[in-house]
């Protein structure tokens, strides 16, 4: 049997983010291994027009909960939907559930944050900073919690090329940072946030930065630690491999490539393709929770999830391998034949950026217009192109991530428990797990069924023969007009045309 299992039987679990891809995935494997924990609280806001009750109900009934429902089919009597905005003060919860909160929980696990790299500065504060002080103040008076787990980012500290399993300091404590969001306006505040990220690249990495100190500095006596990963990717193991639900990191970038959109992309190739399995992280997480209620470390521990030192793979070799996948299992109507590769300058990428994606999509729109349809290809490859300049600076530099507290972790765990709970990333199969990552990506992301593989085969020849017939076209409209223009082209066309019998 599982110690760490065991462990979570009858407790009281209060996960925020349990909406977000982490979060399902950490409540999936918690109902599954601990079938027997008394309540998973999960604070959901309405979103999409839908209630907190037809989320709950969407998530439960999605593929990733069909094991948890055959090992704890009172499943949906062990979740309790909390209504609750983080932007908002007190989170907007009604006073009857901060009661059953506060007086209940024995675990928090805390994984809501705005994970994009262009929030204003005020909501990137809001949510990844006020939040997780609100949360800690909420958290010291909860008489049975034992643990708080905050999870952040390996690139909360990515100006630095080495990083450690420890808290470092920014210029501006987080207190003044918050207070100055009190009063300042938008306007002023967009002025100082490139003086106040400084050299990191987004207000992400920078406020999950200003995260981790709040977490140091406001945890008073409560027990506490800090999982940080890398660039989280589809399950490795379980449920099942390859699953993922949503664009962030790499997944957007292989629908783009395999849909024909990205045919370039300014990557450093050999730079360390620092991507870490969902389960792993979550592994690791819930591991994390179940040592530091049981062993209460003197100080807050900081692990690592990330797999570039102990399992290294590179931006090359990843890239080969989702396009030998997409050769291989196509995604279905693609804008163009799959081909993709790195530049490494500037001004490489800016030529390939206007002949490979920009003039075909100009070109494509012109046909759409002529066929009485829309223009989009330019509007969405532009969307595309601003994307990938948001997460160019994360494939073009390579960190060193320490992971000495995860490592320990490891060597904690019974036999049993390295079983259940695996998130050794030495035993990834990189090619397999990136195999498995783009069939997952065109089966839960694309919706697409494997039956229909034939055709989106049949369409890239189709695509093919369009492209040769495109090319031949070009190549004697440019020959005519050379050879009507030039005495030299005509001197090579009749001493050619012997040879050729043409
Ligand atoms: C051999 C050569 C082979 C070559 C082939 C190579 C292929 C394989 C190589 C793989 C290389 C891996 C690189 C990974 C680096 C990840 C680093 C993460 C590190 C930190 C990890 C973390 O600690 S934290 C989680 C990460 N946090 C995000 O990753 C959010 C990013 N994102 C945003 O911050 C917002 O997205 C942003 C961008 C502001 C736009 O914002 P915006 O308002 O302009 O537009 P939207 O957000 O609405 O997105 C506009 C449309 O792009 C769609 N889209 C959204 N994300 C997308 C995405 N990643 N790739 C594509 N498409 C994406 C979206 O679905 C929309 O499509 P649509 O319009 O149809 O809905
Ligand atoms: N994905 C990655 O590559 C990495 C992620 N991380 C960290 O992992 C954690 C989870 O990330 P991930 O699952 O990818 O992110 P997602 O964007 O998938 O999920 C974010 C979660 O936060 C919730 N949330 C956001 N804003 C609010 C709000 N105002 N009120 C209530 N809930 C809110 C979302 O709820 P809703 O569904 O309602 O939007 C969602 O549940 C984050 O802390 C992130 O920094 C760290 C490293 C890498």
């Amino acid at each position: 049997m599982s110690m760490i299992a065991a462990f979570y039987s009858n407790k009281s679990i209060l996960i925020t983010g349990a909406t977000g891809f982490l979060g399902k995935v950490l409540m999936e494997k918690l109902f599954r291994t601990s079938p027997h924990l008394k309540v998973i609280y999960i604070l959901v806001r309405p979103k999409s027009g839908q209630t907190l009750q037809e989320r709950v109900f969407q998530i439960l009934n999605s593929k990733l909960f069909e094991k948890v429902k055959e090992v704890c089919p009172n499943v949906h009597e062990k979740i309790r939907p909390i209504s609750a905005d983080l932007n908002q003060r007190d989170f907007a919860i009604s006073k009857e559930d901060v009661q059953e909160l506060l007086s209940c929980t024995n675990i928090i696990f805390h994984c809501a944050a705005t994970v994009r790299f262009d929030a204003h500065l005020r909501e990137a504060v809001q949510l990844n900073v006020t939040a997780t002080q609100q949360l800690l103040l909420m958290a010291s008076q909860m008489p049975k919690l034992e643990a708080f787990i905050h999870i952040s980012t390996a690139f909360s500290n990515c100006n630095l090329s080495h990083i450690d399993e420890v808290i470092y300091p920014c210029p501006v404590e987080p207190r003044k940072i918050i207070d100055s969001m009190e009063w300042l306006d938008d306007s002023i505040i967009e002025e100082i946030t490139p003086k106040l990220i400084g050299d990191r690249p987004n207000t992400y990495t920078y406020t999950k930065a200003l995260g981790e100190i709040v977490v140091q500095q406001e945890s008073g006596n409560l027990n506490v630690a800090i999982v940080r990963p890398s660039i989280v990717g589809a399950t490795w193991q379980e449920p099942f491999p390859g699953w993922v639900d949503n664009l962030n990191g790499p997944s957007g970038l292989i629908i783009a490539t395999g849909k024909g959109f990205l045919r370039s992309i300014k990557a450093t190739p050999t730079a360390v393709a620092d991507v870490i399995p969902v389960d792993t992280v979550v592994n690791l997480t819930i591991a994390v929770g179940w040592y530091t209620a049981v062993h209460r470390p003197k100080s807050t521990l900081i692990y690592h999830s990330t797999s570039g030192n102990l399992n290294p793979c590179n931006w090359y070799k990843m890239g080969l391998q989702v396009l030998a996948t997409i050769e291989k299992i196509p995604f279905e109507s693609a804008f163009r034949r799959p081909n993709a590769d790195f530049t490494t300058n500037n001004f490489t990428t800016h030529y390939w950026n206007t002949v490979s994606h920009r003039v075909p999509a100009i070109i494509y729109d012109f046909y759409l217009r002529l066929t009485g349809r829309k223009p989009r290809m330019l509007k969405l490859m532009n969307r595309l192109l601003k994307t990938i300049s948001m997460l160019e600076y994360f494939i073009n530099h390579s960190w060193e991530w320490s992971t000495n507290n995860t490592e320990m972790l490891l060597s904690e765990l019974s036999p049993e428990d390295q079983r259940v709970f695996n998130f050794d990333v030495r035993q990834l199969n990189w090619l397999e797990y990136i195999e498995n990552y783009v069939l997952g990506v065109k089966k839960y992301l694309l919706k697409e069924d494997l039956a229909g593989i034939p055709k989106a085969k049949q369409h890239l020849r189709r695509l093919r023969n369009i492209h040769y017939l495109f090319n031949t076209a070009l190549f004697l409209i440019i020959w005519r007009l050379l050879i009507a223009r030039s005495q030299m082209a005509r001197n090579v066309w009749f001493f050619i045309c012997p040879l050729f019998k043409l």
